[in-house]
């Protein structure tokens, strides 16, 4: 029996639960025995090399792609091999791809306005009225993501990486427990990139975070636990100066 897998109450297991969870794509094993565990709480790193499987892993946990083998548990009880996409959502997984896909002809705060009415279903956003909870939650994301001064502007005229806050804002909108962030300072400047990292950190004291990242000095300054990804699985794991110095990591990524 596996210790991890089942302690007595659901709250003491781990947020997230991969175990030896296995996808082929035409006979090419893309995940190949893939265990992770995410604690409540926690905030994640998950670097390698391209192609490593890092992808197809956040495909896998909303849902997206179905492993062939394994488990995946989320929050103690959900077997999320189970579940389709749009039920993972209501479960409380949010996951930002990689390019901003915000609606740049309305504003700032209509765009986390519409992230806010779409966690609530058809019927709620029939009847929707601004109320003072939803009127102070806006002005929390946008005090979290730097946007308060843009809160009126076009969205189409953040910087790119203002656009890449306002979607994990738009993110925040929609309540997660755990949050998927893929590559989110690709094509920042270094400041956009420290505040992200700055940014992050304040989000994960409340939420949990999986950060998907090639930037080592993004990661950094993140200054969490990494988990390194190779061949569809975990290769090394720890601090980041311990990954770093792990010689296979070295082999198949840093060294490049
Ligand atoms: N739908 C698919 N069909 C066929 N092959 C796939 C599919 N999805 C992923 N793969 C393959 O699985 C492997 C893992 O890809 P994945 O995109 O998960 O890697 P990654 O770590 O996210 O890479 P990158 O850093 O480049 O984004 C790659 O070799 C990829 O070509």
């Amino acid at each position: 029996m596996n210790v991890q897998a089942s302690p007595d109450r659901a709250e003491d297991r781990p947020l997230l639960y991969l175990n030896g969870v296995s996808v082929s794509f035409d006979g090419f094993r893309a995940i190949n025995n893939l265990s992770l565990y995410l604690e409540r709480g926690e905030m994640r790193a998950i670097i390698g090399p391209n192609g490593a499987g890092k992808t197809t892993m956040m495909d896998i946990i909303t849902g997206k792609t179905r492993p062939d083998s394994g488990e995946v548990f989320f929050d103690g009880t959900i077997d999320l091999t189970q579940h389709d996409e749009p039920a993972i959502a209501t479960f409380g997984i949010g996951r930002k791809f990689q390019k901003p896909t915000v609606f740049e002809s309305h504003t700032v705060e209509d765009n986390l306005l519409m992230a806010l009415q779409g966690s609530r279903g058809v019927l709620g956003q029939l009847f929707y009225r601004l109320n003072r909870d939803d009127a102070a939650k806006i002005s929390e994301i946008l005090e979290t993501t730097r946007l308060s001064a843009r809160r009126s502007d076009l969205a189409a005229n953040l910087s790119h990486g203002q656009k890449q806050w306002l979607e994990i804002g738009m993110l925040l909108a929609q309540n997660p427990k755990l949050l998927l962030v893929d590559e989110p300072v690709a094509g920042m400047t270094d400041a956009e990139t420290e505040e992200t990292a700055r940014l992050l950190k304040e989000i994960a004291q409340d939420h949990s975070v999986i950060v998907v990242e090639h930037d080592m000095h993004f990661v950094r300054e993140l200054g969490v636990k990494v988990s390194c990804l190779h061949e569809g699985s975990v290769l090394s794991e720890g601090s980041l100066d311990h990954v770093s110095k792990d010689p296979r990591v070295i082999e198949v990524y840093l060294g490049r």
